[in-house]
């Protein structure tokens, strides 16, 4: 039977949520008025156990696989922008280099399972699993071995982050064709809809898109999937990307980080670990809302508040990039702003 690699993840430390509230509330400003940044500086002084919270060596990690269902035509790009995009990751010319470079994010890119073999020595993390899932029209996307180790390897590259001090990590993802399996996984997980988890993706018009439904439907019949057990969905309907996220995602709250998440693909690999995990949603920041059709509902799923709304449906960890500032901006205002007492302010009446 499919179990689950084991982390142990606590809920966050509370004890310091009215000290924290009262530092906040103690600067000069009206209370409140900094709105969503207090709820940050509070999330984040929550996680670090801290009244004086540190983003140290904040890294983003980009997982990328290829998915057997694209032979079905579910994107309107082909299998092979998925090793092409690693190469112009490895090149510094995507989007993620350019916000990651601006940001000053260390990046750090893994071969979860490409359907190419790249050169080495390269920057490139090598994670293959294996060279694309299985098409799960067909049969089941990967083996619960695959699986498994997918999850250990994700795991893996995490622990090696938070060695070198990184304590705030963000995790993008490439993959064509990789939303089909995200419709699926998120569908079968919340029991939203399956219509309303299936958007246009990379850019599917209208037939495209009824096409994708179509045989996202046909495979989830096909598949019979009884079980609510998110290890056998997960094996069935996903990549070696979105596994790899998922135990990105455990160790990186086992580990104590602030974990700033993406778009649609990556908010549904986080979906998987918190099925299992429920306390990891506390380490999580949502750094917009994507425009891919299911993600806005998946955060109301989920109840939380994106930081950004800004039509975005990249992915490659583009969104966690470009919000990482207003997590550095919460973390200094609770640091350096000055409190009614300190600059003689006078405070409400
Ligand atoms: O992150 C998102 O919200 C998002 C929404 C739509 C597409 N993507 C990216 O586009 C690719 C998947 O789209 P598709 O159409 O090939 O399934 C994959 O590489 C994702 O990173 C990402
Ligand atoms: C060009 C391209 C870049 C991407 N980055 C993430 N997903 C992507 C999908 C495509 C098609």
């Amino acid at each position: 039977m499919a179990t689950f690699p084991r982390f142990i993840i606590p809920p966050i430390n509370q004890s310091n949520t009215d000290t924290l509230r009262h530092k906040i509330d103690e600067k000069t400003k009206p209370r409140g008025a900094l709105g969503q940044l207090e709820t940050l500086a509070l999330q984040i002084g929550c996680i670090q156990n801290s009244l004086t919270p540190q983003l140290h060596q904040p890294t983003l990690i980009v997982f990328a696989g290829d998915h057997g269902i694209s032979a079905e035509n579910v994107s309107p790009y082909p299998q092979s922008v998925t090793y092409q995009m690693v190469l112009n990751f490895l090149a510094g010319g995507a989007a993620i280099n350019v916000f990651a470079k601006q940001h000053q994010l260390d990046l750090q890119i893994v071969d979860a399972g490409v359907n190419y073999t790249f050169n080495t020595p390269s920057k490139l993390i090598n994670a293959k699993i294996a060279y694309g899932t299985k098409n799960f029209l067909y049969e089941p996307a990967m083996t619960f071995q695959q699986c498994h180790l997918a999850i250990e390897q994700g795991a893996t590259i995490v622990r090696q982050q938070h060695i070198q001090r990184c304590n705030m990590i963000g995790f993008g993802e490439m993959g064509i064709a990789n939303t089909a399996s995200a419709s699926v996984l998120m569908h079968l997980l919340t029991n939203i809809p399956l219509i309303d988890c299936v958007g246009r993706g990379t850019g599917l018009n209208d037939a495209g898109l009824a096409r994708k439904y179509n045989v996202l439907q046909k495979a989830i019949a096909t598949q019979q999937m009884v079980s609510n057990n998110p290890l056998q969905i997960l094996a069935t309907f996903g990549g070696f990307e979105i596994a790899m996220l998922v135990g990105a995602y455990c160790q990186a709250a086992a580990c104590g980080m602030v974990i700033l998440v993406d778009g649609f693909i990556a908010t549904v690999a986080l979906l998987v670990a918190i099925k299992q995990y429920p306390f990891l949603l506390n380490y999580c920041i949502f750094s917009h809302c994507s425009h891919e059709k299911g993600h806005r509902l998946l955060l109301e799923y989920l109840h939380v508040d994106p930081l950004l709304q800004l039509n975005m449906r990249l992915g490659e960890g583009s969104g966690a990039a470009i919000a990482y500032p207003l997590l550095q901006s919460a973390v200094l205002f609770l640091n350096e702003m000055a409190s009614f007492t300190e600059a003689k302010v006078s405070n409400l009446i």
